[in-house]
């Protein structure tokens, strides 16, 4: 009989085994719906599995017991076998199958090609000109040049307006001037700039004849190509070990009025002509595009990374066997444990509506650079820059938080670092910090939020756009027993209710005399919940539109379940908003909770096939815990034996110091 779960072979743990019998669906069709097409999902595992049969693309030791240096040593040279390797493993035009090989082979700890390709070269398809992709372009692609995004400074992130450096336009050579004024000017932070990049796309505050224009993007040479020394009047280098991407060097920047040509500054949307004159971008906003796009793309990206944790949680919940549940003589898998369920299964439902509400983002992005680049109309920047910053911060929370039950779904060690799970988390929470800090973006969000309700109590909701039109919409009882609609029009309630709620108190502030700016600080909790609000509604309603469009049909129905789980699982955690003023009945509330224990009872016997789905190979994951074939124990013990500070049986810290201790306390 062939297996629906394709991840069964000879020789497996026979629990997981015994789980991926039990699957209603083909993983490899679930593939396709998780990364978007049949094409893609193949290729993957293809990719995969030559990448498997090239021994140095193979890590050289479990990355946990490298040093920082070591760590950043193999990277590269992991990298640079990757590029002898490149063109018989993938399609190099395709970039899903660039990025899939990218974590397959390189894992996620940062290594020096991480942001040329997540920001470097965007910002320059983005904000170069034609004349500047001659120039450019073509040598970042084919890496002659390697580059970062070097924004960050250390006294300003956040706050764009007030970077330091400045950019000095001086007519008579026709040359920009860098300039690093004081020491909370120096970039700080941006990946692969300290040791890596020989270039860079650096944000730096236009000034012309003594008047600033705010933040500009120019690309600068750091490096001399040849020897790789930084150019006289640039100091760089790293700025020590992280919480994760240790394997990658986030550097320092600085310029002692280092010179660069007029046409470095990136000019496809503003420019300055050789007198001085400075031609305006058709929108302020359009130099952030780099961000809006990293933005777009963090959704799927983040989702992924909680599927990994979640397949070796999941997998080896399957597997760690412990406690009694009715049958004495046998203990059970944790997995069966209705606080382990509910403890993974949401996060499972998060993980997928991520990936959905993902791709159906980055669709929106692509369009928005299309219109921008063909008619020069931006205008939808404002309501994606919008989008995107409420679906950044509200996704890498989460992921944050599902990581960190993963973790502690697997018991003790999940504590330690073969579990990998603690290098997965490191990861994905830089994410509520990068691209903006998350209680920074839900702020601009809720900037959108409230200038939408103002319309609506202007008597303008004719010009809200179709994400906010809910907000104008008149209250209606909600019969939950109808299906999904019912669920994201009781979530419409709540989130309008939010929204409106912190508008008023907001305008009642000002009322009352205070700043718009002090008004808006005395809101800001409210309004951040709004906005986390909207940005919920909006992954429901994107994961309820993907699993309406699967055509396959056992597919379908286990993510339907899925997506019942998580409607009742959101609805739930905010019920209370709809609760305090009547709207939800306690009976509802009681349906909920009901669906919820049923939908985890109804997705056990598909967990582990879910998860499996995601089709992570072992080398990328990277965990003891989650590996394909479960053979978790004997393998715990290996990696532990493989341990530096097992190579000898008494260490000469023992020698020197422990013992001396001890015979000194017998005396
Ligand atoms: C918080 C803001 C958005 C504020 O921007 P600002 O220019 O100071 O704006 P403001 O004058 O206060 O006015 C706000 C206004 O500007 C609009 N706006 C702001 N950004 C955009 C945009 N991208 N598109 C369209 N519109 C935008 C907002 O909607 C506001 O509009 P409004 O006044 O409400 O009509 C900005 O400072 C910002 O983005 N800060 C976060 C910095 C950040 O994300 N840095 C990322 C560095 S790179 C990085 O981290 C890479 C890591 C990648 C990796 O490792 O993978
Ligand atoms: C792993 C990693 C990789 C990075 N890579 C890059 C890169 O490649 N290039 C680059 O240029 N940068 C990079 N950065 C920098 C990153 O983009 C910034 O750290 C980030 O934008 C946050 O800014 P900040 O550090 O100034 O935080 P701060 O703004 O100082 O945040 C501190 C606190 O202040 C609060 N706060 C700040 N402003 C407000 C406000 N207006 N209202 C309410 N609260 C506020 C925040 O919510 C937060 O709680 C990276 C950072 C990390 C961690």
């Amino acid at each position: 009989m062939a297996f629906l779960n394709k991840e069964i072979r000879d020789g497996d743990n026979q629990d997981l085994t015994e789980e991926r019998r039990t699957a209603t669906f083909d993983t490899d069709k679930m593939a396709e719906v998780i990364y978007g097409s049949e094409k893609l999902a193949r290729r993957r595992r293809e990719i995969s599995h030559a990448v498997s049969r090239i021994p140095e693309l193979a890590d050289s030791r479990p990355l946990p017991f490298l040093d920082r240096f070591e760590k950043v040593t193999e990277g590269t040279r992991k990298l640079s076998v990757l590029d002898r390797h490149l063109a018989e493993l993938i399609d190099v035009n395709d970039n899903g199958e660039a990025l899939h090989l990218y974590h397959e082979v390189m894992g996620m700890e940062g290594h020096p090609l991480a942001l040329h390709e997540v920001m470097f070269v965007p910002a320059l398809i983005g904000q170069a000109s034609d004349e500047q992709y001659e120039k450019w372009l073509g040598r970042a692609k084919r890496r002659e040049i390697i580059g970062c995004y070097a924004q960050t400074e250390l006294g300003h992130g956040s706050n764009l307006r007030k970077l330091e450096t400045t950019a000095t336009y001086t007519p008579s050579t026709q040359e920009f001037i860098l300039h690093t004024p004081t020491i909370t000017a120096l970039k700080w932070w941006p990946g692969a700039l300290g040791k890596s990049s020989n270039y860079a796309v650096v944000v730096a505050d236009l000034i012309i004849k003594d008047k600033s224009y705010g933040p500009h993007p120019f690309i600068v040479q750091l490096r001399d190509e040849k020897t790789h020394q930084p150019l006289p009047g640039i100091t760089v280098g790293d700025i020590g070990p992280k919480m994760a991407f240790n394997g990658g060097d986030n550097g320092y920047l600085g310029f002692d009025n280092f010179r660069i040509p007029r046409e470095n500054l990136l000019n496809r949307h503003s420019r300055v002509e050789a007198d001085g004159t400075y031609v305006r971008p058709p929108h302020a906003k359009i130099g952030h595009s780099a961000m809006i796009r990293v933005r777009s793309h963090m959704a799927t990206g983040q989702g992924w990374l909680l599927g990994h944790a979640l397949t070796i949680a999941i997998r080896y919940s399957a597997v760690r066997i412990q406690g009694f549940l009715e049958d004495k003589s046998h203990e059970v898998k944790v997995l069966d444990y209705q606080t382990q369920q509910h403890r993974l299964f949401p996060a499972i439902a998060r993980a997928y509506a991520f990936i959905f509400c993902g791709f159906e983002t980055i669709r929106l992005y692509d369009q928005l650079i299309l219109d921008m680049n063909s008619n020069g109309n931006t205008s939808g920047m404002a309501d994606l820059h919008a989008l995107t910053s409420g679906l950044k911060s509200v996704v890498t929370h989460f992921v944050g938080q599902g990581i960190e039950q993963a973790r502690m779904a697997c018991g003790g060690h999940g504590y330690s670092m073969a579990s990998y799970i603690s290098e997965i988390y490191g990861v994905a929470i830089g994410g509520c910090t990068y691209e903006g800090e998350n209680m920074v973006m839900l702020l601009q969000l809720a900037r959108y939020l409230v200038k939408s309700v103002e319309l609506v109590k202007s008597g303008k909701a004719n010009q809200l756009g179709p994400m906010v039109a809910y907000l104008a919409v008149a209250d209606h009882k909600v019969n939950l027993a109808t299906g999904p609609d019912s669920y994201v029009k009781m979530f419409q309630y709540i989130s309008k209710r939010q929204s409106w709620k912190a508008t008023e108190k907001f305008l009642k502030f000002m009322e009352n005399g205070d700043s718009r700016d002090v008004a808006w600080n005395k809101t800001a909790v409210e309004l951040t919940r709004a906005s986390r609000l909207h940005t919920r509604l909006y992954i429901m309603e994107t994961f309820i539109r993907r699993v309406e469009s699967v055509t396959d049909i056992p597919v379908k129905s286990a993510l339907t379940d899925l997506l019942n789980l998580h409607l009742n699982y959101e609805l739930l955690d905010v019920a209370s908003y709809a609760l305090e003023d009547g709207f939800m009945s306690s009976n509802q509330m009681d349906f909920i909770k009901n669906q919820l224990y049923s939908s985890l009872e109804k997705i056990r016997p598909n967990a582990v096939s879910l998860v499996d789905s995601f089709q992570f190979s072992d080398m990328q994951l990277r965990s003891v815990l989650g590996r394909r074939d479960g053979h978790v124990y004997q393998n715990l013990f290996d990696w532990a034996k493989s341990s530096p500070l097992n190579k000898t049986d008494v260490l000469p810290s023992v020698t020197q110091y422990l013992k001396p201790m001890m015979e000194k306390a017998k005396l």
